[in-house]
């Protein structure tokens, strides 16, 4: 945008662009002037269009927060069924190149999909003390289907990165989903199990007294309980998921990382985490889980046999 005028109506400008929050109709208003089709951030900088369901969360603020920092990310849009407005405004406020958007409610879905690049989805309950990640599974999996269907209808050619939990049931409910509409490409599907290496680097480095950064721990299997799998046996040097993502469709090269991904080379199961090398076209590679020790093979039995109950739920679930 840009400011023309005299100093008083360059701060009319400004403030009218600085209000704390808007309807959903005035945000509706300030995203057509801003022009939806542009994928050019802020000082005509080509970028990717990335789109964050469920941005009002509490993982949804801080990460569209560091989308909107990452100078690969040239258009945002922030969608959630309630406070979208408030967090767009504050989001947009951050004096980076990346045009932030907001939509609000499912009425604006389609919106918010239209043309992106990457889809990550935050949407959904989190857990309380004392429950699983599994008990999510009912509100949740109804909330995953509904994005999965509009991004099979609106950028089915898009990568999605899921996070919402159960991710070891919600991956395989968005795989039927998109399935079923004819548009399923197993390496753009990538469930999101980083915080699982992120956790495991901290740790490691705290008992070896090193940088964090300079761990990085594969962890393989799934997200939740005995199907999180660190291979400490194994050691190798560190990035973070989106970016990493967004680096891979840039086509930069060696961009890997562990995720929970469509993989039958790995075990017998039709999803698993694991390093894989993420490219132009989603994850298109996807590594063997390298040598285990006595530890890490009898975690890894303990693994797929939860994980296999997990992903069969979520293929129930559309499919029944
Ligand atoms: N994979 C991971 O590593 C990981 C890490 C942390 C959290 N999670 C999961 O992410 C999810 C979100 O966690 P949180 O702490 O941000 O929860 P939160 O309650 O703070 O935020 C969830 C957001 O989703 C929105 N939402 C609900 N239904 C929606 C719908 N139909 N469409 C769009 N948005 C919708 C809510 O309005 C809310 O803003 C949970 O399921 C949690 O378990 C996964
Ligand atoms: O633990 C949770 O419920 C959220 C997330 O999956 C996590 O690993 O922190």
């Amino acid at each position: 945008m840009e400011f023309r005028g005299d100093a008083t109506q360059r701060i009319a400008m400004i403030s009218a662009h600085l209000q704390p929050s808007f309807t959903s109709s005035q945000m509706e208003e300030k995203n057509t002037v801003m022009g939806r089709e542009n994928c050019r951030g802020k000082g005509g900088k080509a970028g990717f269009k990335v789109a964050v369901l469920g941005a009002a969360g509490g993982i949804g603020q801080t990460l569209s927060l560091l989308m909107k920092m990452n100078p690969l990310v040239s258009l945002l849009h922030l969608y959630d069924v309630v406070n979208a407005p408030g967090v767009t405004a504050d989001v947009s406020h951050m004096d980076t190149g990346a045009v932030v958007k907001g939509f609000l409610g499912v009425k604006q879905l389609e919106d918010a999909l239209k043309g992106m690049d990457l889809v990550i989805i935050p949407a959904g309950v989190p857990r309380k003390p004392g429950m699983t990640r599994d008990d999510l599974f009912k509100i949740n999996a109804g909330i995953v289907k509904t994005l999965c269907e509009g991004v099979a209808e609106c950028c089915p050619n898009a990568i999605v990165n899921l996070i919402s939990n159960p991710v070891n049931s919600t991956v395989a409910i968005a795989a039927e989903v998109f399935k079923k509409a004819g548009t399923y490409d197993p390496k753009k599907l990538l469930g999101v199990t980083t915080l699982d290496v992120a956790r495991a680097n901290t740790f490691v480095a705290e008992v070896l007294g090193l940088d964090p950064r300079e761990v990085d721990v594969p962890v393989v299997g799934g997200h939740a309980g005995v199907t999180i799998l660190p291979l400490l046996s194994q050691a190798y040097a560190a990035a973070k998921f989106a970016d990493a993502c967004l680096r891979g469709l840039r086509g930069d090269a060696n961009v890997i990382e562990c995720s929970f991904v469509a993989s039958q080379v790995v075990t017998e199961l039709p999803f698993f985490a694991t390093k894989v090398r993420l490219g132009r076209t989603g994850a298109e590679e996807v590594y063997q889980l390298g040598p285990l020790n006595e530890y890490e093979r009898v975690g890894l039995e303990k693994a797929k046999e939860e994980l296999a109950g997990s992903i069969q739920k979520g293929v129930d679930f559309i499919r029944k």
